[in-house]
């Protein structure tokens, strides 16, 4: 079991708080959709469920052990952080990307063992990859890397996978493709922990909603208590109405 648990987790930023006394729990087997408006904290609070980010206060937990004491070789083999617009820095093949997800399960010299050759040619296949696997990283288009980005995070199956944004930049057919695959992900034991800023696609692919504001818990619970128009109108400072038609929930800002 890979729950992830944040107590009380306060971290400042150039002298501001940008998480204030946060709790929130990610199941193993749940996707956790986060949300909130600009500069609310979702990232900085996926740096720290990741153990990137040492809080200044309260604890990680991660399976029950603090996560700052779990060695980073571990951790990685473990968990799979993507940023949100990740860059691709110098130019390696698409395929070369997606292997280096595996790092942390490979002998630290030599070529890469051929039994993994079917997980690479899994995570090209499943989002869409394999026609762009000899093209270089670096000349990719945004939403190409993005793809490329989360094979890279998917490709040794993490116990524990927290994504930043992941359908910024795709078209609709990989955003809904991408999305089913980290659906898919949970549903096969994973704690999926992802920042969205598409509401209407938290409410298809989340179990739980944690609501951000100013760093402080708006809201956490099942995504159909928390994406509500009253949860949502003080999240986001405007009307927000939730329209329910038959199990498809619309989010319409304005009034
Ligand atoms: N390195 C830093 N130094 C100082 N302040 C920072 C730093 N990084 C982020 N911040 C501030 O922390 C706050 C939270 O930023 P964060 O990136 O976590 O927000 P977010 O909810 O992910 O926003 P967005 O939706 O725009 O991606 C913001 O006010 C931001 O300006």
């Amino acid at each position: 079991m890979t729950r992830l648990s944040l107590a009380d987790v306060t971290l400042r930023r150039g002298g501001r708080f940008v998480l204030e006394s946060v709790d929130a729990v990610f199941e193993a087997g749940r996707l956790t959709a986060v949300i909130g408006p600009n500069g609310a904290g979702k990232s900085t609070l996926l740096e720290v469920a990741a153990g990137l980010l040492r809080p200044d206060a309260g604890e990680v937990l991660l399976g029950g052990e603090p996560i700052r004491a779990i060695a980073p070789r571990r951790l990685a083999s473990i968990r799979a952080y993507l940023p949100q617009s990740p860059r691709a820095e110098w130019p390696v093949s698409v395929e070369r990307l997606v292997a280096l997800g595996l790092s942390p399960q490979l002998p630290a010299f030599g070529s890469l063992p051929a039994r993994w050759q079917p997980a690479i040619d899994g995570a090209l296949a499943r989002f869409d990859l394999l026609a762009l696997r000899e093209r270089s990283a670096t000349r990719l288009s945004g939403g190409e890397l993005a793809r490329a980005m989360l094979a890279r995070a998917v490709v040794a199956e993490p116990r524990l996978l927290i994504v930043d944004e992941p359908s910024a930049g795709l078209d609709p057919r990989h955003a809904h493709e991408a999305a089913r695959q980290l659906r898919a992900l949970a549903d096969g034991g994973c704690t999926v922990v992802v920042a969205l800023h598409d509401l209407d696609l938290a409410a298809r692919i989340a179990d739980e909603v944690v609501a951000l504001k100013d760093g402080r818990l708006l809201a956490a619970g099942p995504a159909r208590d928390v994406l509500t128009g009253p949860i949502l109108t003080a999240l986001y400072d405007m009307p927000v109405k939730v329209e329910e038609e038959a199990r498809d929930v619309s989010i319409r800002f304005g009034d």
